[in-house]
């Protein structure tokens, strides 16, 4: 399974991967120990201005620390990085390394196309926030408010060995795919990827190592990583190998990296290997709190990744197999998941309805998870978790089938128009997107099909597709894909909602007010993106407790940017040359800054015109009053003539 393509074709900007000399104490005193002595002096939360110091600074010299006569003795000397991946993980991974400590982070890769965009304006991920921190990074421009320019201390290079050699720490952030062929073909994790950057490792390394697993893998892999690299050790080259799995969510990928919910550590409990496991908890502690960094045994490490994902998965299917007992009784799914959800033993995370869970991960680690089970001769624990990846088919088909049912059981000659085509919003991710197989499963019925998704690329849903589809379904004459909602609606028979993207909404905004910063629901409402629905003009006013808002929300995000009274916050889509204010408010407030019309929308379907709510997230009252028919997922037809639907 192969990543989005990259549509870049610049030709790889080639950087040397040499480290900029250390900056002079004095700088160095300007740039992090005034700052940090003010903030920390200011804050009443009981961390002492040593740790400050220590947070900011990243990593002082020798020199530095007599000619401050600060008391720094678990400081850390330069390290080197280099993560193996540009990917969706590597390449913020590094980037967010780098922003928030003095290392010198590489991020590398052996396809060309994918640096060359890295190293290119127009990033080849789209995540809120990262714009900012992989320029600031790259390119050594200010990210402190005194506007002194830092060092850049990020390359994204397909110099894959010079980085190896150069650096201390390796991080490991390959894509691990379901297998395709062979032995566990459909369930075990290519692991060859892993394999291949483990034996690069192991031949370039002049020096001892410490190799981290930051891709998601099956239990035990450390140990085949540990045995390659000892047989293809240079002599007297040592390596310890780590597993630090990553958590993050696409779409919010830069505020689980700045604020992750905790950090594993896992090594071998040898001193070698507690010691390595030190070293790493020396690099996340400079932005993480220690409390949240967590070390433990190597193959719990492991396993616990596929276990929270295979758990996370699980809920997504508890809620959908309840929508189908919904859409049969006239239960509604939203009001039993919010019941569940009040049970603090329950929680409220992940209970939304939808045609499916997608993105590249949930599938294809529960299905690692299957195969692992079976391996170990548990097939019954096998069947237990293969039950979540059911669910979900079924959850698909069943979303399909309705949509047929209620268009009087044909789809032919009719036009379905998809809103929205990525596996969840904020992202440009279709990996595994579940608009997927039923895009195709509408033109298997000799539908025609046109899909707007406002951010998807156009060549990659050509490409997925072209991959699902069966022999029977004619992608050229029967798939349309549009710039636009009104193009993809016009003359349709029904709309197929998929993503939740807020602009498909028509659900009455509430007055916005901006509240006190809460830092940890301002990071998962908004993460500094001139294209969030919070975002403010240029020129307009801000009341003092919206700037004091901004302060928190930025320090929350370890930003420091800004100052109160002073509204300048860099844009992190135009680095330096914006100056923008964003006023965060909680999700209850977000202002999409845009939303399709569906009075224009219903004017130009064929009538009877259907709508089917796959995510819930429309006012289905106000589109019924509109004329629609209206089909949601999780609740009993709201149309009288379709009963059977
Ligand atoms: N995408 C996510 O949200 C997410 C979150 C947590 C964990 N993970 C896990 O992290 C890992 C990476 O996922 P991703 O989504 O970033 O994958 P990705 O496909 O976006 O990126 C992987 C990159 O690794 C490169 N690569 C592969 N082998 C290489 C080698 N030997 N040398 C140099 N480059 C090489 C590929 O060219 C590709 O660019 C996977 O194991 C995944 O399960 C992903
Ligand atoms: O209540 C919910 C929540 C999510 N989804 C769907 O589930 C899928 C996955 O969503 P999410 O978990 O938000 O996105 P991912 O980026 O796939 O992140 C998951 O997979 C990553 C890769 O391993 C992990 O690092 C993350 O912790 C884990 O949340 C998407 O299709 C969502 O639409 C629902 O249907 N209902």
């Amino acid at each position: 399974m192969e990543g989005p393509s990259i549509e870049n074709d610049a030709p790889p900007l080639l950087i040397d991967f040499s480290f900029t000399p250390p900056e002079t104490p004095q700088r160095k005193v300007q740039q992090y120990v005034e700052p940090a002595i003010k903030e920390a002096t200011n804050r009443q939360n009981g961390l002492g201005v040593e740790h400050e110091l220590q947070w900011c600074m990243g990593a002082p010299d020798e020199e530095f620390r007599t000619s401050t006569k600060i008391n720094t003795p678990t400081l850390t000397p330069f390290k080197r990085i280099c993560i193996i991946g540009a990917g969706y993980v590597g390449a913020p991974t590094g980037a967010v390394i780098a922003y928030e400590t003095n290392f010198d982070v590489a991020v590398v890769d052996y396809n060309a196309q994918r640096i060359a965009a890295w190293n290119s304006a127009d990033l080849p991920i789209y995540e809120s926030g990262l714009d900012h921190i992989v320029k600031s990074t790259r390119d050594g421009i200010s990210k402190h408010a005194d506007g002194v320019t830092t060092r850049s201390n990020l390359v994204f290079t397909t110099d894959v060995e010079g980085s190896i050699d150069a650096a201390d720490i390796i991080f490991i952030a390959v894509n691990t795919p379901t297998k395709t062929q062979g032995r566990g073909k459909g369930y075990a994790a290519d692991l060859r990827f892993v394999e291949e950057a483990t034996r690069t490792i192991a031949k370039v390394a002049k020096a001892d190592k410490i190799v981290v697993e930051k891709s998601t893998v099956p239990v035990k892999t450390a140990e085949s990583v540990r045995m390659i690299l000892m047989a293809n050790a240079h002599p007297g080259v040592r390596f310890e190998v780590l597993s630090n799995p990553e958590y993050l969510a696409e779409g919010q990928a830069v505020a689980d990296l700045l604020d992750p919910d905790r950090i594993l550590i896992g090594s071998l409990p040898t001193p070698e290997g507690l010691k390595a496991a030190d070293t790493l908890v020396e690099v996340y502690s400079q932005w993480v709190e220690r409390s949240k960094i967590i070390t433990m045994n190597l193959w719990s490490s492991e396993l616990a990744k596929l276990a929270a994902n295979a758990m996370l998965a699980q809920r997504i299917s508890n809620v959908n197999a309840l929508s189908a007992i919904c859409e049969k009784t006239g239960a509604s799914v939203d009001e039993v998941a919010y019941a569940c959800g009040l049970d603090h033993r329950i929680g409220k995370g992940m209970l939304k309805a939808g045609p499916g869970f997608g993105g590249s991960c949930f599938r294809k680690d529960i299905l690692s998870l299957v195969y692992l089970s079976e391996t170990l001769g548990l097939p019954e624990v096998a069947n237990y978790w293969r039950g979540v990846v059911d669910i979900n088919e079924y959850q698909k088909d069943r979303f399909t089938k309705r949509v047929i049912s209620c268009l009087f059981n044909t789809l032919t000659n009719k036009k379905i128009a998809v809103l929205g085509f990525t596996f969840k919003k904020n992202t440009a991710d279709i990996r595994e997107s579940p608009a997927i197989t039923m895009v195709t499963n509408f033109l298997s019925e000799g539908a025609q099909v046109a899909v707007y998704d406002p951010r998807a690329r156009k060549q990659q849903i050509l490409v997925d597709l072209h991959q699902a589809r069966d022999d029977t379904v004619a992608l050229e004459n029967n798939l349309m894909i549009c710039g636009d909602a009104y193009r993809a609606c016009d003359g349709a028979d029904a709309v197929v909602v998929l993503t939740e993207w807020d602009e498909f909404s028509n659900v009455d905004l509430p007055t916005p007010e901006v509240q006190t910063a809460d830092p940890v629901a301002l990071r998962r409402s908004t993460v500094l993106d001139p294209n969030a629905n919070n975002f403010v003009p240029e020129g307009t006013k801000h009341k003092e407790e919206e700037l004091c808002a901004v302060s928190a929300f930025l320090s929350a995000l370890k930003v420091r940017n800004v100052k109160v009274g002073s509204p300048h916050i860099t844009s992190d889509e135009e680095g330096l040359e914006g100056s923008r204010v964003r006023v965060p408010v909680t999700p209850a407030q977000t202002v999409p800054q845009w939303r399709i019309d569906w009075v224009r929308i219903a004017r130009g379907m064929r009538k009877p015109m259907f709508v089917f709510d796959g995510r819930n997230i429309l006012d289905h009252g106000k589109l019924q009053r509109l004329g629609f028919r209206v089909e949601v997922i999780g609740k009993a037809s709201l149309t009288e003539a379709n009963v059977q639907c």
